[in-house]
């Protein structure tokens, strides 16, 4: 970075400049009480008329009747009818009541600002006040000439001071040095200091734009930037960052910037959100929040590395100058300030003021996507704060510009709580500064030691950028004297650390799959064009080429086809990633499994994705290779060479990542839960089986049982029949059947006696029909299946040797049956069987033997 435009106002060596910074403290006459503000008041508006922290908002400098304070007189906003729905955007959250002063009314603005539609705040180069911009944004800074960027730009600046400085400077040499005078140094030669700026005198305007306007521009490009102060108490970091009246500070000149970049900017549309915080006594506020609310909910930092969140910290949709100079009048009123032994209005905390700029590029409205709110009415809250979406093929680019005021370093004082807070600010500083010499220890030794980023908030925040991933400068400020050799030898060393620090900023862009399958399906007509050129030059061509060379042609040709066929498999991935995200509520595609398919459908299925799955894993390892093989630039490579490098990595790493999300989302997820629901599913019937199966063996394990019981019993029967036939036989033999009386005449009283076996005959007789009527009816109807699980030969298979078996014990079992007078189960089936018996043939045959 140039020093040209500050050459005005730096110069070789400190000389005293008629200023005193110090202010007797009589001069504003705070009491002790006073001194330690109360959040939300003003001493600022109150005391002296000259004071350089908490500017006065234009309200109130109306009433006092002096010029606004802060961000320089702005001019009042004309009505307009420029923009496209001829209202200009109104800053949304800020505070709007009358013409008090916002400073006044620490309550104001409890405006939900998540509810704002982030369509309705958009600012563009349209919408912009002509008052709200500076004039000196060059077109270098719009074409992202932001000067080095691996390296934190470290700046010098030293107060102007009456008395007699310790220090030579040669501001205009390359490096710029600053040396302690030879009769203050204790070694034989002092050390010379070497930085990209040193700065001296009361102007503000060089040195913003020496150390600030370029990471301004780097933001507003979509870069993380961080711009911070550090030097001890009373050095002049609140004047370099926020400045007076006379000298608007890097703060409001920053604000200025960003307003006449978006102004020049005629392609995009911006987001614009402030958030305000101080780090007091190692506890975050948030300096926009109601004070209530504020001491009930400190912030917190949640996340680690780089994500790093704060909760809740409010941030504050802004249009315009005017609103960032409410957000800010606000912040700074809450800010904890106090006299101490060296300052009037010391800091008394680290201020971090950011702004996170959220773009895209502007809706023409034809492809049916213009700017501005599309659907009215209420808006859900969205965590954290609106968010710019991406929008009809416009990926949205984000980024942060972090403005940070450190609390100056400082000796132990006669003041009780001033010394508390001091331990405090020198703890988180010392933490800072290990923190650098760490990180400037691995860049330098290629190592990767620890970095106790968590030993305090203020590293804590800071880590995201501190790491590498934001634009970085640094403004060390010190105080000349004598009497402060050992704090500014100590702020050198700790800008001689910071800057070995390595930095790699990235863009952080939202992209939207349609911009990237658009670009896609450009590059494949692209390759497909020169392939068919090629393709027809080649029988021309291979007549001319030698052997190699057309081996060389056809690894081209295939390069060709191989990248056509890439592009076109991320096209349906992106679109398959792109549908799902278009309806959350779908489940994946496991829903859609039949569980009626066969196992071998189901196995089809498995096989298919898992040969999806496999070409995925290879396209990915296809695209890793070719990130590998790219040829690496030579470290003295132009930085467009570079920067063209990182944007092809960028685009690669891009399409890396939609692959392989596309990959989990659609065959990752699914099939882990088909696999699962077909697991499940057979898991389930498997489990029926087996409960059948038991119920089952329990109902077999019972009836053999009873097998066992009736044969015992049909045993016993046939013990009991053959001792009966045995009974009857002898019976017979004997010829008891004729022993008879000579029969009477019959009459009514004498009824005709059977003749000696006529009752047995006709007996036999009737058991011989009924027997006959048996065999004339159809044949048993085998058993069911279902009710003989001893069946196994199926349906209309042959009874088995038990079932044959058991009609005849059935049979058996039935006489005894009858005998007790039961009826047997069975009884059809049994009854049938029972006139076949055997058994029964015989004893029907003695059935009227008188016994
Ligand atoms: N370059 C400068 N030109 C004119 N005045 C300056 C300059 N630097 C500092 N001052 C004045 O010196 C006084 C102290 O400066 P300032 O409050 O900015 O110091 P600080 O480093 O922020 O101190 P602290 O750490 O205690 O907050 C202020 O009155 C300020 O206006």
């Amino acid at each position: 970075m140039s020093s040209s435009s500050s050459s005005a106002t730096t110069s070789k060596l400190v000389r005293p400049v008629p200023f005193t910074p110090k202010r007797p403290a009589s001069a504003t006459h705070l009491s002790d009480d006073s001194t330690r503000l109360p959040r939300s008041t003003t001493p600022s508006v109150l005391g002296s008329a000259k004071k350089y922290k908490a500017a006065l908002s234009t309200e109130s400098r109306t009433r006092l009747g002096k010029p606004a304070l802060g961000l320089g007189s702005v001019p009042p906003t004309p009505s307009r009818s420029k923009s496209r729905d001829g209202a200009r955007p109104k800053t949304p959250s800020s505070p709007r009541k009358g013409t008090e002063s916002p400073l006044l009314m620490p309550h104001v603005s409890e405006m939900d600002v998540s509810r704002i539609d982030p369509e309705e705040a958009l600012v563009d180069a349209e919408t912009v006040e002509p008052g709200d911009i500076s004039m000196e944004i060059d077109e270098s800074m719009l074409n992202g000439d932001y000067g080095k960027e691996d390296k934190v730009l470290v700046s010098i600046r030293i107060r102007p001071t009456d008395n007699a400085t310790a220090w030579d400077v040669a501001s205009h040499t390359h490096p710029r040095t600053l040396k302690l005078q030879q009769q203050y140094s204790k070694s034989a030669a002092a050390q010379d200091f070497h930085f990209d700026e040193i700065l001296t005198g009361s102007e503000n305007k060089p040195v913003y734009n020496a150390v600030a306007r370029s990471h301004v521009c780097a933001a507003m490009d979509g870069y993380n930037a961080v711009i911070f102060a550090y030097g001890q108490t009373a050095s002049g970091k609140t004047f370099t960052l926020s400045g007076d009246e006379d000298q608007p500070g890097i703060i409001p000149r920053a604000m200025k910037d960003v307003f006449a970049y978006i102004r020049r900017t005629t392609n995009r549309e911006y987001l614009l959100r402030c958030s305000y915080l101080e780090i007091y006594n190692e506890a975050i506020h948030d300096l926009l929040a109601p004070p209530s609310s504020s001491v009930s909910q400190p912030v917190q930092i949640q996340g680690t590395g780089p994500n790093i969140i704060l909760t809740p910290l409010r941030e504050e949709v802004v249009t315009s100058l005017k609103g960032v100079r409410e957000v800010l009048q606000r912040g700074e009123g809450n800010r904890r300030t106090a006299t101490t032994d060296w300052n009037e209005r010391s800091s008394r905390s680290h201020s971090v003021f950011r702004l996170v700029i959220e773009s895209r590029e502007r809706g023409s409205g034809e492809d049916g996507t213009p700017s501005g709110r599309t659907t009215p009415g209420f808006r859900p809250p969205t965590p954290g704060g609106p968010r710019l979406q991406a929008r009809g093929g416009r990926s949205v680019q984000t980024s942060v510009l972090s403005l940070i005021d450190l609390a100056g370093s400082e000796k132990a004082t006669s003041d009780k709580e001033r010394t508390r807070e001091g331990k405090y600010i020198n703890t988180s500083l010392l933490t800072l500064g290990s923190v650098i010499s760490t990180l400037a220890e691995n860049t330098a030794k290629g190592k990767s030691d620890h970095v106790p980023f968590r030993n305090s908030k203020l590293t804590r925040m800071l880590q995201p950028s501190l790491s590498g991933n934001a634009r970085i400068s640094v403004i060390c400020t010190i105080n000349p004297e004598t009497s402060a050799i050992a704090e500014s030898t100590s702020t050198l060393l700790f800008a001689q650390r910071i800057k070995k620090v390595q930095l790699h900023a990235q863009k952080k862009e939202v992209v939207d799959t349609d911009a990237l399958l658009e670009r896609y399906r450009k590059e494949i007509e692209d390759l497909k064009k020169r392939l068919s050129e090629r393709e027809a030059d080649a029988p021309v061509r291979s007549r001319r080429l030698s052997a190699r060379e057309q081996l060389d042609e056809s690894r081209a040709m295939h390069d060709l086809n191989s990248r056509i066929k890439q592009l076109t498999k991320l096209i349906l991935t992106s679109q398959t990633v792109d549908e799902n995200k278009g309806d959350e509520s779908r489940p994946a595609s496991p829903a859609k499994v039949d569980f009626d398919m066969s196992p071998y459908q189901l196995q089809q299925e498995l096989l298919a994705a898992r040969r999806e799955m496999e070409v995925q894993s290879t396209q990915i390892l296809s695209l890793e290779a070719a990130l590998l093989a790219r040829p690496q630039l030579p470290p003295d490579a132009p930085d467009s060479e570079k920067d063209k490098l990182l944007a092809e990595q960028a685009k690669t790493i891009r399409e890396l990542e939609i692959v392989v999300k596309g990959y989990e989302e659609n065959l990752g997820e699914p099939l882990r839960a088909v696999r699962e629901d077909v697991e499940k599913e057979w898991a389930d019937r498997f489990e029926k089986e087996v409960r059948a199966r038991q119920e089952k063996e329990v109902w077999a394990d019972e009836l053999v049982k009873q097998l066992e019981k009736e044969r015992k019993t049909r045993m016993k029967l046939e013990e009991e029949r053959q001792a009966l036939a045995a009974f009857v036989k002898k019976f017979d033999q004997l010829g008891l059947g004729g022993l008879v009386a000579p029969p009477l005449p019959p009459t009514k009283f004498n009824p005709p006696m059977p003749t000696p076996g006529g009752a047995a005959a006709v007996f036999a007789q009737r058991q011989l029909s009924r027997i006959s009527m048996l065999k004339s009816e159809p044949p048993l109807a085998p058993l069911a299946e279902t009710e003989s699980p001893i069946r196994l030969g199926g349906i209309g298979a042959e009874p088995s040797l038990m079932e044959e078996q058991w009609e005849d014990i059935i049979a058996d079992v039935s006489i005894e049956m009858e005998k007790t007078g039961m009826s047997p189960t069975k009884s059809g089936f049994v009854s049938r069987k029972l006139s076949q018996s055997p058994v029964r043939e015989v004893l029907s045959q003695k059935e009227n033997v008188p016994v």
